[in-house]
């Protein structure tokens, strides 16, 4: 028995980095969190403690406010292509390169009924996500979102379900159904309009939760990826977690009151949590794509 390396990847997780272009009076935001982790042979680093083909977690961390400024930040996808690529190409040891991002959006403050040049308030229903990794296999691009929290207040049942001695779920036919969302998209393409599509699979996705007569959340996880795919054939692969936020019916009877489904008590836990994967049956090698860094997991 001998005990041996596996795998192993390093970087600087969150690096918070808020690019502000000023050059004209409008002044336009981006708000990133940036995480990267380098792949390649760097086993002596933790072996040995041989620092030679080591580029610091530091270092890293500069690259990014560097070309925050001499790139901008067009979009997550973009900027995270640009810092991978140039790990990989101009790094001699680095094989691979996992750029993460999360954006926290701003929208401009209303100022008079007039949107403001330089002023905003913190907004966005989600926060976008990016993943980009560049290796010898290829570039991939992840686009998504995590934490979009939406509820539809009829529309939604769940029953026929399959019971034993410790079911006491009851059947439903209407009830609230609410979930804070988390989408992962893997793109064949680096050529893509990366804020538009992002745009576009969101509004599908909230589309698809709106009018679905859900039978349950499984199935309208399933629409929502395929609905993604039908718009977008830059999209090979769709991933979906949701935790069902349950909204239970409040027993009012011990007040002579009825309860017709209109006062919940809203559980923050014990929740469902149900994922469903999306895909074209012809989509090509994930390779390392969703290999992720814990930084922003
Ligand atoms: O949409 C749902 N899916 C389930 O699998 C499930 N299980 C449960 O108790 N409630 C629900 N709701």
């Amino acid at each position: 028995m001998a005990i041996i390396l596996g795998d192993h990847q390093y970087g600087k997780a969150e690096s918070r980095l808020v690019r502000i272009h000023r050059d004209k009076p409008r002044h336009e935001i981006r708000d990133l969190n940036v995480t990267t982790a380098l792949r390649g042979p760097f086993d002596p680093a933790c072996l040995v403690g041989d620092q030679s083909d080591v580029l610091p977690t530091d270092t890293q961390k500069n690259t990014a406010y560097a070309f925050a400024r001499s790139k901008g930040v067009s979009s997550l996808e973009h900027f995270g292509l640009d810092l991978a690529r140039h790990f990989v190409t101009d790094i001699g040891p680095v094989e691979g390169a996992r750029i993460e991002i999360e954006e926290y959006a701003w929208q401009r403050a209303i100022v008079d009924g007039v949107e403001h040049d330089h002023t905003w308030t913190r907004s966005g229903q989600e926060v976008r996500t990016a993943a980009v990794t560049v290796d010898a296999t290829g570039e991939y691009v992840i686009g998504g979102f995590k934490d979009l929290v939406l509820l539809k207040s009829t529309g939604s049942e769940f029953a026929g379900f399959l019971t034993n001695e410790y079911t006491t779920l009851p059947e439903t036919h209407d009830r609230v159904m609410a979930t804070s969302l988390v989408a992962k998209w893997r793109f064949t393409s680096t050529e893509v309009a990366w804020d538009e599509v992002y745009a576009g699979v969101k509004a599908i996705m909230i589309r698809e939760f709106a009018v679905l007569q859900s039978l349950a959340l499984q199935q309208t996880l399933w629409h929502m990826g395929k609905a993604v795919l039908e718009a977008f054939p830059s999209i090979a692969e769709v991933r979906l977690t949701a935790p069902n936020k349950h909204h239970f019916v409040v027993d009012l009877s011990p007040f002579g009151l009825e309860n017709p489904g209109e006062v919940f008590f809203a559980a923050d836990r014990p929740y469902g949590l149900i994922e469903a994967t999306v895909l074209r049956d012809d989509a090509p090698d994930a390779h390392e794509a969703w290999r992720a860094s814990a930084g922003l997991a």
